[in-house]
């Protein structure tokens, strides 16, 4: 299916200068970015970065301290319920409805999707077909409290998008889930974002997971966005990016460069045939997000210094 065309293509999210204060702690120190229709984006940092602070003012369940925010066209803080109903979130939320079956509760969730059905978004998904796409077609009939934890994760990404959401966020999606349902998971949100042309937002610690399975990478920490961007142009932002090895007169050598290509090709030329079991290889995303983040604390660290050495004098 193609994706349709749109002649005013605004983004899906737009944060500018987000600001969040809790008390007397900044937790969201001036946060802003954007994601398009169809993408997905994948939101990292370390714990307490302020990701879920952030997916909270976007979702309207947080009020924010200050800046601009608008999510399909609205301002969170002033969403409807018709707004509400075209944004999907997938939490680990059905746990406590054990008696609920599986059909039933797609179906009940379903119900509350119908009257914001549209020409071009049929509303509900059909129960069936969205089973069989979040592999649970064997377990419609079985109560959720006889589902095993990667079942149960399955149903929650089938309540996220029962209604057929034109965004979705995911939290930590696939934790918990063995191999075989984490590749599922991914084809699916692939599928959804390419056939749907389905936003979605993804919380992930998973580094793997999200350079497989985002268009975009944001890196948010202590508050601020660090880096944003897809992995290669994360990697790009750190020297010494690429590690070649090679053996030269007997001896095994190893150097960290930003261009490998350029200086494989220089390491030839000037040594030729002397050098052998020539390799390279590029820095993974959990590098460049180690690297990148442990660079932001440090000149958080730094910056505080120097305010707090400003202040003694
Ligand atoms: N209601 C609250 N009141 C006060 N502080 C809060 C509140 N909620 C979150 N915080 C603090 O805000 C900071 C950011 O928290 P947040 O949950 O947004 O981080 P996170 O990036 O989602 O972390 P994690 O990866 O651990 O889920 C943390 O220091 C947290 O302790």
């Amino acid at each position: 299916m193609n994706r349709p065309t749109r002649s005013v293509d605004r983004p899906v999210i737009e944060v500018e200068e987000l600001r969040m204060r809790y008390g007397a702690v900044d937790v969201l120190k001036g946060v802003s970015f954007e994601v398009r229709r169809g993408e997905v984006v994948a939101l990292l940092g370390p714990n307490g970065a302020g990701k879920s602070t952030t997916i909270e003012i976007l979702e309207g369940l947080r009020a924010r301290s200050a800046g601009r925010v608008e999510v399909l066209g609205v301002d969170p803080a002033h969403g409807g319920e018709d707004w509400r109903a075209r944004s999907g979130i997938v939490l680990q939320s059905w746990r406590d409805h054990a008696k609920w079956r599986v059909r039933e509760l797609l179906a009940y969730q379903g119900s509350l999707y119908a009257r914001y059905t549209t020409e071009r978004m049929p509303r509900p998904w059909d129960v069936d077909e969205l089973l069989g796409a979040v592999g649970l077609s064997d377990h419609a009939g079985r109560r959720l409290s006889a589902l095993s934890g990667g079942q149960r994760r399955r149903l929650d990404v089938a309540v996220g998008l029962v209604g057929r959401p034109e965004l979705v966020y995911f939290d930590e999606p696939t934790a918990g889930l063995d191999p075989q349902a984490r590749r599922d998971f991914h084809d699916l949100v692939r599928r959804v974002s390419r056939e749907l042309d389905t936003t979605a937002l993804i919380t992930t610690h998973d580094l793997a997971e999200a350079e497989q399975l985002a268009d975009r990478i944001i890196i948010l920490t202590q508050g601020r966005i660090i880096a944003d961007g897809t992995a290669e142009e994360l990697a790009r932002q750190i020297v010494g990016a690429d590690e070649v090895r090679w053996v030269q007169g007997g001896d095994r050598r190893t150097r960290l460069v930003a261009d490998s290509t350029a200086f494989a090709r220089e390491l030839l030329l000037e040594h030729g045939t002397a050098v052998s079991a020539l390799e390279i290889r590029r820095a993974s995303l959990e590098d460049t997000y180690l690297t990148l983040v442990r660079e932001a604390e440090t000149a958080a660290m730094v910056a505080d210094e120097q305010e707090l050495q400003g202040a003694a004098r």
